[in-house]
């Protein structure tokens, strides 16, 4: 175990000492009922009281010691180099499915008159068609006129932190998202982890250029030994065998990855939207999905090999099994009600971020959740969460821990 890393996670629930975030921003004030779906949105959020609510989340986080480190704050370092703002800008606006030359070339020259600051926010925010004034038009891509009103697409998403890429032990998942709208936020993780100062010689288990998606909401480090990862709507069985045989193959403590076969709805679009660890052997639930619930563990193998095999056991003594727990509490989102159950869960009410044992943050509207959570002895941490929670991710999906304490 390497314990002077920037990277260092080997729990759901060690002290959190480090964290990365996004604020929303103007790419909230970009989406547009015609395409709330396409960027993975129900709803119009109001971006003003957003912020308002971020800002109380990442207050929250101080407030208990942890560092909160921006990602637009990372990429702003990242781009002090010349060349490598040259070359994100070019790899940035074809990953924006931007082809043609005269586009290219526009876009280019209008990225040139921000600061670095302006310039990683405007990428964020995407660019409008009535931001560009002078397109040489040069190929049939440029010419063809469409309704659509963006040349980049906003990233809406990307307050969602969790997603992009995975810390597990003193690496990371650097991940291919599922949807074509989330998959340029990886592009951001790329460039802090291939020349961040701080970041650049972290580990991959697993690299975007990869075929098969998987998503950070997937990806639970339950212990030293323990990854729990979901075969869900957004992360695909073959990533999850490729991610455990990086993990064996290195000198990590990791020796088994659970995998969690999940509905694949949006509603339970990753495993952390129905399962979190919120205790050294307490977890909330959301009860849909605890049967059935086919779990498979993967172990090492004999040479190359991996061993894999399906648990019949039910959700519990699986856990208890793999923990080496003498027993395991599964708190049910809701507290039982199915309807309270339905409607705290459609609002991330299962999604909590443990600060430390015990200790979790939730959003204040899943009052029945959190009322269950204080009668098993958990101290519940609350923030608003009107419109925050319209993007359907809680304070887990928004927050990506870099470092937390070790277990005792
Ligand atoms: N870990 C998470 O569950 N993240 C929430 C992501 C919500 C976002 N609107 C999405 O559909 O990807």
């Amino acid at each position: 175990m390497n314990t002077d890393n920037s990277i260092f996670i080997y729990s759901e629930i060690g002290q959190l000492k480090s964290v990365l975030l996004h604020c929303p921003g103007e790419e909230i004030e970009n989406i547009v009922p015609d395409y709330l779906r396409r960027l993975l949105f129900d709803e119009i959020a109001y971006l003003k009281q957003a912020i308002k609510e971020h800002n109380q989340f990442a207050q929250l986080l101080r407030n208990e010691g942890v560092e909160v480190v921006y990602l637009t704050d990372l990429m702003k370092e990242v781009l002090q180099s010349e060349e490598v703002k040259k070359q994100f800008l070019l790899d940035f606006i074809k990953e924006g499915r931007i082809d043609t030359e005269g586009l290219t070339e526009a876009l280019v020259e209008y990225f040139s008159h921000f600061s670095n600051n302006e310039l990683i926010h405007k990428c964020i925010s995407g660019v409008r068609k009535e931001d560009l004034h002078h397109i040489k038009r040069k190929s049939l891509g440029d010419m063809v006129k469409n309704a659509y009103p963006f040349y980049l697409d906003p990233i809406p998403n990307l307050y969602f932190q969790r997603d992009p890429f995975a810390s597990i032990g003193s690496g990371i998942t650097l991940n291919v998202m599922s949807a074509n709208t989330r998959n340029r936020e990886t592009l951001f993780a790329k460039y802090i982890f291939d020349h961040h100062p701080r970041f650049k010689n972290i580990r991959r288990w697993y690299d975007r250029d990869t075929t098969h998606a998987i998503e950070g909401g997937d990806i639970l480090v339950l212990s030293e030994k323990v990854v729990a990862i979901g075969i869900s709507l957004r992360t695909e069985a073959e990533a999850i065998e490729k991610t455990a045989r990086n993990l064996f193959e290195s000198n990590e403590s990791f020796e088994t990855v659970l995998a969690f076969d999940i509905p694949k709805t949006r509603a339970y679009m990753h495993l952390d939207t129905v399962f979190t660890m919120v205790d050294y052997d307490q977890f909330t639930i959301f009860p849909q999905i605890e049967s059935p619930l086919d779990v498979y563990s993967i172990r090492k193998g004999i040479g190359d090999h991996l061993q894999i095999s399906s648990e019949a056991d039910e959700l519990s003594a699986i856990l208890k099994k793999y923990l080496d727990l003498p027993a395991v509490n599964l708190i049910p989102c809701g507290n039982g009600d199915p309807i309270a159950a339905g409607r705290e869960q459609w609002n991330d009410g299962s999604n909590t971020l443990a600060i430390s044992p015990g200790k979790v943050v939730c959003y204040n509207r899943n009052y029945v959740t959190n009322e269950a959570l204080r009668q098993h002895n958990i101290e519940v941490l609350e923030f608003e969460s009107y419109e925050l929670s319209r993007g359907r991710g809680g304070p887990r999906c928004m927050s990506m821990p870099l470092v937390r304490d070790i277990l005792h």
